[in-house]
């Protein structure tokens, strides 16, 4: 302590409990003290005194008691046990949250002047901070003045939403948003649209929806019928040039063209090159005047509390379906080439169209509750539709609009109370979606008169063989022409334009049962053709097509992409060194629970001779826990509460490892995830994109991994043939010294771990003395600054290196090789030169 400190008058604090938790830093912590005297002024060390007399009294607790009206503060326990006080004029905040500040506030309160609040009562203190829920956005600290929000005045937003996206601290609306809102909200046209992964997909079909829902609430509101209120013209008065239809494969090749199409194709680059013309856009619509039609139940529902389901998925009665509503993650291993985990398949068959042929479908009657579904979102998990109701609720906070999410896996009792309050929006996954339609659910019924529909992950939702609910959805909403042709429809991926190659067995020459050989005449489609397709599926008329994947045909620009090329049975410790030496905020993807389980088995057999049945996807993560990697899984046979919970602690951990199926691939946004490692190459070239799209979202950096052994050779060289990989990703460097000794220790927890058959005392013993021996190995640093006997190469390790941040490590590698590249080729000029001579 200075010597000027010491001068001062110091006085100790008597304390209840403890402040923080005991750890290392603090040992030795005695107690704490409190300086009473500063000795500025007089007044001010009168106050003190006084101040240090009630001090004084406050350590007697009876005389505390006993003297209640001497205390001008009251006392209030958190929930670490440390016992404060509180004056009751500033909230002491608990949490670094944003609280929301009325507007008026506001524009009243001058810039950098404190909020007094007077209206804290000690219960408001008491309660708990509020628990951020999955999908909430993190708002950024930024205070956003109306000036700010210029941006995005030519959308003609309401201002209600402007003020939700001002609290959100979103400044400007991202490029994809600002490439398709215009024709959304002015022109009211359909919008198909591909941008890469994090690039705000879901604004840029949710603002439009609710701005359009508020103006059809405006018009019901003026006693017209909104069922009959048509959105969308069908004949759209456009000019007559057309956007070029136009993919953007090469950044300098997508130059925006003047010729004229039919399929209305833009490549998105219009509005930038100031050319979109206003005149493309219709003018308000013109609203047909009919008195609104009294509804048949409508007083039933008026009183009926609504609570949103996301809400209620974090609520303690959130209550699991049983085995037979829960999600399957595996899919058939021999339908195709998709082979990742998916959601909404069902073991029992609910909600698949075997059930749906059983069950009569009140689908023709025309249902009118007086509280309209007005937009209907579809989601190909349940997540992601948790997340995007989250994302709705959001924007929609000062609108009045309310969104629902009907997904599997919780009771549909709740949903359909929830659907009761008739909702504006629904977010569903389409299991339950169908499931609660088939069952006569009355707000759903009304499924055909949707304003709005918007397909999120579309190229996934309608592959074949999954989601086989959408095709009977898509029928229902299309089922009346005119209401079908007066809905506005959006269409969002970012590989919607991507086109894979075709499988194996769908190629060349197919030899038939009679031994006849016939040459397939199936050919991989264009982008075009994939575009066409899904315009005719989901009945788009006259759609907007924004295509803005830049030559990373969908992930995003400030991805860094690279390998880890390694034996099978090294990739366990690969992936270890990863996780330890550049600790992260990392998601590892796995095929599917049935590849993990097969992978998985190959190395059991190398080392063990185990048998496989019981060894899942959960067993990886369980060698991580043993390794003490502390792995949180996620696949979609995990009960949905544990899924939202891992996926909770994994947002809240900036360690947090996520083992995941490619349930966790799309859509997904968790801040700041740093790396994700695909331990398997994915099958396909979207499942790569989406995987690595969990990292470097909206405009930050990330890493992603692709770990690949031999046998995965071929699917690694569709992958970059897909993805116009001219050069093979660059190696993540390893720093190999280390490898040996992580192999030992990964194949030490690899014998702990393994599956045994039968109850040996001596294999126990044995057993025993590994596991101590794997707990001590453990318990030492894995880099050791030291010299050690066991591990005699890690010795080589610097300390200091040993936490370096992969990104960075991966920028220089990528740097000093292309550096080396260049030397080379400066170097062998002349010899080039003379080759080229020669040839001539
Ligand atoms: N205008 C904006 N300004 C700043 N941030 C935004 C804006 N719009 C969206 N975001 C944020 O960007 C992040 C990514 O958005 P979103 O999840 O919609 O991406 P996406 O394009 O749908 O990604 P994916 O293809 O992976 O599904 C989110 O955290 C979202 O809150």
């Amino acid at each position: 302590m200075s010597k000027k400190l010491k001068t001062l008058k110091w006085e100790s604090v008597p304390m209840e409990g403890f402040p923080v938790s005991m750890s290392d830093k603090l040992q030795g912590f005695v107690g704490l003290e409190e300086c009473t005297e500063y000795g500025l002024d007089k007044d001010g060390k009168k106050s003190k005194k006084k101040k240090t007399t009630q001090k004084q009294k406050s350590t007697n607790k009876t005389t505390i008691l006993q003297e209640k009206s001497l205390i001008p503060n009251k006392k209030v326990k958190l929930e670490n046990g440390f016992i404060v006080e509180v004056c009751d004029i500033v909230k002491p905040s608990l949490t670094n949250e944003i609280k929301p500040i009325e507007n008026k506030s506001i524009e009243k309160r001058k810039e950098n002047q404190p909020i007094i609040r007077k209206d804290v009562n000690i219960q408001k203190i008491e309660s708990k901070p509020k628990k951020r829920k999955l999908g909430d956005i993190t708002k950024t600290c930024e205070k956003l003045t109306p000036e700010d929000m210029l941006s995005w005045a030519e959308f003609k937003l309401p201002e209600e939403i402007i003020n939700a996206l001002a609290e959100l601290g979103f400044k400007k609306p991202t490029k994809i948003q600002q490439l398709t809102l215009p024709a959304a909200i002015h022109g009211r046209r359909d919008i198909l649209g591909a941008a890469e992964t994090g690039s705000g997909k879901t604004l840029a079909f949710g603002l439009p929806i609710l701005s359009g829902i508020m103006k059809l609430k405006e018009k019901a509101e003026s006693g017209l019928n909104v069922y009959e209120i048509p959105y969308k013209k069908t004949s759209v008065k456009r000019k007559a040039t057309k956007e070029k239809v136009k993919i953007g494969r090469n950044k300098n090749k997508k130059i925006k063209t003047t010729e004229e199409t039919s399929e209305g194709y833009s490549s998105g680059d219009d509005t930038e090159n100031g050319k979109e013309n206003k005149e493309e856009f219709i003018e308000e619509i013109e609203v047909p005047i009919r008195k609104k039609e009294v509804s048949h139940d409508e007083g039933n529902d008026s009183d009926e509390d609504y609570v949103h389901l996301s809400e209620m998925l974090d609520s303690d009665d959130l209550v699991e379906t049983s085995d037979d509503e829960a999600d399957t993650g595996d899919v058939n291993e021999n339908d195709g080439e998709e082979t990742d985990g998916v959601d909404e398949v069902d073991e029992n068959g609910i909600g698949c169209v075997k059930v749906i042929d059983d069950v009569e479908m009140p689908g023709q009657v025309e249902v009118r509750t007086g509280k309209p579904l007005y937009a209907l979102i579809l989601t190909p998990t349940r997540e992601l539709a948790i997340q995007i109701s989250r994302h709705l609720i959001a924007a929609a906070k000062y609108t009045g609009i309310k969104v629902a999410t009907i997904v599997g896996g919780m009771a549909s009792v709740k949903q359909e109370r929830v659907l009761r309050s008739g909702p504006e929006v629904v977010v569903a996954t389409p299991g339950r979606l169908w499931e609660l339609i088939t069952q006569g659910q009355p707000h759903l019924q009304q499924l055909a008169s949707v304003k709005f529909l918007a397909i999120d992950e579309t190229d996934r939702m309608i592959e074949r063989g999954h989601f086989e609910e959408l095709q009977p959805l898509l029928e229902r909403l299309n089922d009346d022409e005119a209401q079908r042709s007066t809905r506005q429809n959006f269409v969002f991926s970012a590989t919607l334009t991507l086109v894979h190659d075709l499988p194996v067995h769908m190629k060349g020459k197919k030899v038939t049962k009679r031994g006849k050989i016939i040459n397939r005449k199936i050919e991989k489609m264009t982008p075009q053709q994939k575009i066409k397709k899904l315009v005719t599926m989901i009945g788009m008329t006259d759609p907007k097509v924004v295509d803005i994947t830049t030559e990373n045909l969908g992930a995003a620009e400030t991805l860094t992409e690279c390998r880890i090329a390694c034996a099978l049975e090294n990739k366990d410790s690969y992936l270890y060194y990863i996780l330890k030496r550049h600790p992260g905020r990392t998601i590892v993807f796995c095929n599917s629970i049935g590849s993990v389980r097969r992978l998985i088995f190959g190395i059991i057999l190398h080392y063990l001779g185990s048998e496989l049945n019981s060894f899942t996807m959960y067993r990886l993560a369980q060698l991580l826990t043993l390794l003490k990697c502390s792995p949180l899984p996620l696949h979609a046979s995990m009960p949905q509460r544990q899924r939202l919970k891992n996926l909770e602690r994994f947002r809240d951990d900036p360690h947090g490892v996520l083992v995941a199926t490619d349930v966790a691939a799309r859509g997904l946004d968790i801040p700041d995830v740093d790396h994700v490692v695909h331990y398997q190459v994915p099958k396909t070239a979207e499942n790569y994109v989406h995987r690595s799209g969990r990292t470097a979202r909206a405009s930050k950096e990330g890493l992603t991994i692709l770990m690949m052994e031999s046998s995965e050779a071929y699917t690694y060289a569709k992958l970059r043939r897909t993805l116009n990989k001219t050069t093979e990703l660059p190696m993540f460097p390893v720093d190999e010294r280390n490898m040996s000794s992580i192999r030992d220790l990964v194949r030490l927890a690899r014998d702990v771990d393994a599956p045994r058959k039968e109850i040996d005392p001596s294999i126990d013993k044995a057993l025993n003395i590994k596991k101590k021996q794997l707990e001590s190995l453990l318990s030492r640093p894995i880099f050791p600054k030291g010299f050690s006997f066991k591990f005699p190469t890690l010795n080589t390790m610097e300390p200091e290196k040993t936490n370096e941040n992969a990104l960075q490590v991966m920028k220089n590698a990528i740097e000093t090789g292309a550096l080396k590249k260049e030397m080379r080729k400066s170097k062998n000029e002349p010899l080039l030169k003379l080759q080229k001579k020669f040839k001539k």
